[in-house]
């Protein structure tokens, strides 16, 4: 089965999301990958990936996200934070992190996690 991977970036973290997925393009490429909407846009549009783009997160695509973690959906999750600047959604930013918790589902919140997940993750998909 795919790797089903979450990809979330608040604004100011952006552009490391586009250069993290860039680094891991072919990897992301073989993954279904889910993200909330402005951050899908830009892989889609900037990296040509395949993204099922849910709803901004101000207007609940980390609650969507969230949802479908509870549900199984979800394998691991890429949420580079800013931890800087205050969200409108901050309730909402913290019910998804606390459902990977709750569900021992992988969340790099920052880039050097996200590099050794997604490092782990390309390569046991290599060794299957
Ligand atoms: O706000 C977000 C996560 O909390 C991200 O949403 P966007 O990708 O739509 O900017």
């Amino acid at each position: 089965m795919k790797t089903r991977i979450a990809l979330i970036a608040h604004d100011k973290k952006k552009d490391d999301m586009i250069a993290l997925a860039g680094e891991y393009k072919a990897f992301l490429s073989t993954c279904t990958l889910t993200a909330t909407g402005t951050t899908g846009g830009r892989l889609a549009n900037e990296l040509g990936l395949t993204v099922d783009r849910k709803h901004s997160g101000p207007f609940g695509g980390d609650l969507q996200i969230g949802s479908m973690l509870v549900e199984g959906e979800i394998d691991c999750v890429i949420f580079l934070r800013d931890p800087m600047t205050p969200q409108p959604h901050e309730p909402d930013i913290n019910a998804l992190v606390r459902a990977c918790d709750v569900h021992n589902t992988p969340c790099a919140t920052n880039v050097s996690s996200a590099h050794l997940v997604l490092s782990q993750l390309q390569q046991r998909a290599a060794a299957a």
